[in-house]
């Protein structure tokens, strides 16, 4: 897993369910820090003896009901001022999420616990909030309890978040309902990632131009091609040769145009979220790439579009049954209009019917539809691309949409 989060934030303040939702989104493992806080008060009450190696098992707890009661919570309170059993919990919860992949909440993540966590969330609410949630949360009777609660262990509790506030990126909540401070997270995840992510484009981009595509039909032969080979090849005999029939033959085309269709638009985005702030710490090194790299991958993708839109129609040859460019036949050496029977009338009819602009047209109607970039990447990932180009298929999911994914096969976070 590439990175941890810390999320710090006074009682009601949401680290709990935030944290909690935010780590299924990621596929990441939740902790709760306080509650390790309250299994150490839940023995310390009930006086029986404390079993350490259990700690594992308040990985990915986000109710820990058992332990929720007021008089527990008001001994982790009490607890929490114990700089033993603070080293104790920290270094606990340290060698738990070496790993990474965790979403760790609590008052101290970002700063004693994972001080090194790849991203810190404070998250913060008005008191009058705070308590209305947890009245509503507990469902007590008395808020009066509730508030003398909030109340002393926030007293503990300020000086740890206003060491928090010195490193994290503050998000009040007050206002927010809970997918919006999701939605935030996200956002600041998603922003800095994005140009970790750069350099590792970059290389995946380079990469492209020596991607083997690798067709392999029911046929007696396969065609290798480069990404940029491949397109200059396929309009010439080899959309013959590869695809005989001609359904298969007017499919690939359209899946072909759908592929560099993707290209491009991927090369757009990412040219959209490029930072443009000449003070960015990375700015040249970014122009660089911008220029030497990335104009380059996306004129190749305007202009083998342009090209695969533009296709030309292909003349049967009734005597060795191949489509030519021109209405010759280089291998039977006589021009093909001549002399065609019946039958082979017809295929060239049915392959004229079915021109490439019409087949531009069915793609644009496709191309419409929310998740074709999805199904073009899918494709070609299974079924054209070989198992060398892996990366081709990271970069297409990487920047294929604005939702947060993982990508299993390196478990990078993918945008
Ligand atoms: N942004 C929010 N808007 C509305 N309710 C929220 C929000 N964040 C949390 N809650 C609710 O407030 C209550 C307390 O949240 P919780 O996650 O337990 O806080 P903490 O872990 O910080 O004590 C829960 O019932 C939760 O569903
Ligand atoms: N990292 C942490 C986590 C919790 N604590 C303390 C704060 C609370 O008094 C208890 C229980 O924490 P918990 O997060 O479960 O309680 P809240 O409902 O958020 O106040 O432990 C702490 O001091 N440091």
């Amino acid at each position: 897993m590439p990175f941890n989060i810390a999320i710090d934030g006074l009682t009601a303040s949401g680290k709990t369910s935030i944290g909690y939702s935010l780590a299924k989104r990621l596929n990441f493992k939740f902790i709760d820090s306080g509650l390790f806080y309250r299994y150490l008060a839940y023995y310390n009450i009930n006086s029986t003896n404390f079993n350490q190696h259990t700690y594992d098992n308040l990985i990915d707890c986000s109710n820990s009901s058992a332990f929720s009661s007021l008089d527990i919570s008001q001994k982790a309170s009490e607890l929490s001022k114990d700089e033993e059993i603070r080293t104790l919990i920290n270094q606990e919860i340290k060698k738990l999420t070496k790993k990474k992949g965790f979403v760790v909440v609590g008052r101290d993540v970002s700063t004693n616990i994972l001080p090194d966590a790849e991203f810190k969330i404070l998250l913060s609410a008005d008191f009058e909030t705070r308590l209305g949630r947890r009245v509503n949360q507990l469902n007590e009777e008395n808020p009066q309890n509730i508030l003398y609660d909030i109340i002393t262990r926030d007293i503990v509790s300020k000086p740890l978040i206003n060491c928090s506030k010195k490193v994290s990126k503050e998000i009040n909540t007050s206002d927010l309902d809970s997918f919006e401070v999701i939605e935030k997270i996200l956002q600041i995840i998603k922003k800095k990632n994005s140009f970790k992510n750069f350099k590792r484009t970059l290389d995946q981009i380079e990469n492209l131009s020596t991607t083997v595509i690798t067709i392999t039909k029911d046929y007696n032969y396969y065609l290798e091609l480069t990404n940029w080979q491949l397109n200059s090849e396929v309009d010439e005999d080899a959309y013959v040769e590869a695809f005989p029939l001609l359904v298969d033959r007017v499919k690939f085309i359209e899946d072909l145009k759908n592929y560099y269709e993707a290209r491009k638009n991927a090369f757009f985005k990412i040219e959209r979220i490029l930072p443009k702030d000449k003070d960015h710490e990375s700015f040249d090194e970014i122009q660089e790439w911008r220029t030497t790299v990335l104009q380059g991958s996306k004129t190749g993708a305007k202009i083998a579009l342009d090209k695969s839109s533009s296709a030309p129609i292909l003349y049967y040859c009734p005597h060795c049954n191949h489509f030519r460019k021109i209405k010759f036949c280089k291998c039977c050496k006589k021009s093909i209009n001549d002399d065609f029977d019946s039958e082979s009338n017809e295929s060239v009819e049915s392959f004229e019917s079915v021109t490439l602009s019409s087949i531009t047209e069915e793609s644009q109607k496709f191309r419409k539809n929310k998740g074709i970039f999805d199904d073009v990447i899918e494709k070609y990932s299974s079924k054209y691309i070989s198992s060398q180009s892996g990366k081709v298929k990271n970069e297409y999911i990487f920047w294929s949409d604005n939702e947060l994914r993982m990508d299993d096969s390196d478990n990078e976070i993918i945008i």
